[in-house]
């Protein structure tokens, strides 16, 4: 393998969500899209997102990080992914808090141990604008799209937020009574999201609890997703159906989402390791979708 070409990897997940996190805070390379794809595509190095390190651009931040999404495209945000990264940098840098830089902006990360992991997520974006939606929708706690039956229908009136990233959240009585992985993709590319959009649905199960499934934009259904449970956490408190701080279950595991009362969203959760792992440049294919 030439040297120029193979890049150190590693295998993380947070709750399941699979992460792979490349450090190139040595390098100049940037990752194309159809590079990603193709790391994606590989067995060993496939991913939900990658999480990818560059050298530091804003003073006093540890790395300016890009988010990859299986089909290549980029993320404002991963919670999931931000806590692996967390806890890479941590063991490198020997701090247990510290900012890392993503295009969501500066997010502050505490790392106690493998099990709770701490990052701040930002301030939440309720404008149709910053979403963004295709038209105006002056009340964003309850949007006008509905899928099915014209007077039945099957899911409607989703939440929409932005967390760094784009999310729908469609309140339901049973998150299990719903087949997403047939509804997730036409909800993700629906018109009135110029951007595509995360799919959320969300049951209330307590003041303090949810349950969430998500489709992911650019990944499918996942196992957990930490933007998600964000949006879903902030979206529950604004229409009064919770308190400002809940877990949410996911397929993969809880989440710990405060609402903070200076408007910025703190996320908290585990991650682990699995193994590591060499991508290979020269080898990569990608046959486009
Ligand atoms: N799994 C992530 C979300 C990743 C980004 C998303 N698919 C997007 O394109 O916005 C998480 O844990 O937040």
């Amino acid at each position: 393998m030439n040297a120029a070409s193979s890049l150190p990897f590693v295998k993380m997940n947070g709750l399941g969500n699979e992460i792979v996190v490349v450090d190139l805070r040595e390098s100049a390379k940037v990752f194309t899209a159809d590079e990603a794809a193709a790391i994606a595509a590989d067995g060993k190095s496939h991913f939900d997102q990658m999480m990818v390190l560059h050298p530091a651009k804003t003073p006093g931040t540890e790395s300016l990080v890009r988010i990859y999404n299986t089909d290549g495209s980029e993320a404002g945000a991963c919670g999931n992914g931000m806590r692996c990264v967390g806890w890479i940098l941590a063991n490198d840098i020997g701090r247990k808090q510290f900012k890392v830089e993503t295009r969501a902006g500066v997010l502050d990360t505490v790392v106690r141990d493998q099990t709770s992991i701490t990052v701040d997520m930002g301030e939440p974006r309720f404008g149709w604008q910053d979403i963004p939606l295709a038209e105006e929708f002056r009340d964003t706690r309850a949007i006008e799209l509905q899928i099915g039956p014209i007077d039945r229908p099957v899911l409607h009136s989703p939440s929409v937020v932005n967390v760094g990233n784009p999310h729908a959240i469609f309140w339901v009585d049973d998150v299990e009574a719903y087949d997403l992985g047939r509804l997730g993709p036409m909800l993700e590319c629906h018109p009135v999201f110029p951007e595509r959009a995360n799919i959320s649905l969300a049951q209330v199960t307590s003041p303090r609890s949810l349950r969430l499934k998500t489709w992911e934009r650019g990944a499918g259904l996942t196992r957990a997703c930490g933007s998600a449970a964000c949006a879903a956490a902030v979206s529950a408190a604004r229409k009064r159906l919770t308190e400002r701080t809940v877990d949410v279950t996911l397929p993969g595991g809880v989440l710990n989402v405060a609402w903070a009362d200076n408007n910025r969203i703190l996320m908290t959760g585990p991650v682990e390791f699995e193994y590591e792992g060499v991508i290979d440049l020269s080898k990569l294919t990608h046959a486009p979708a």
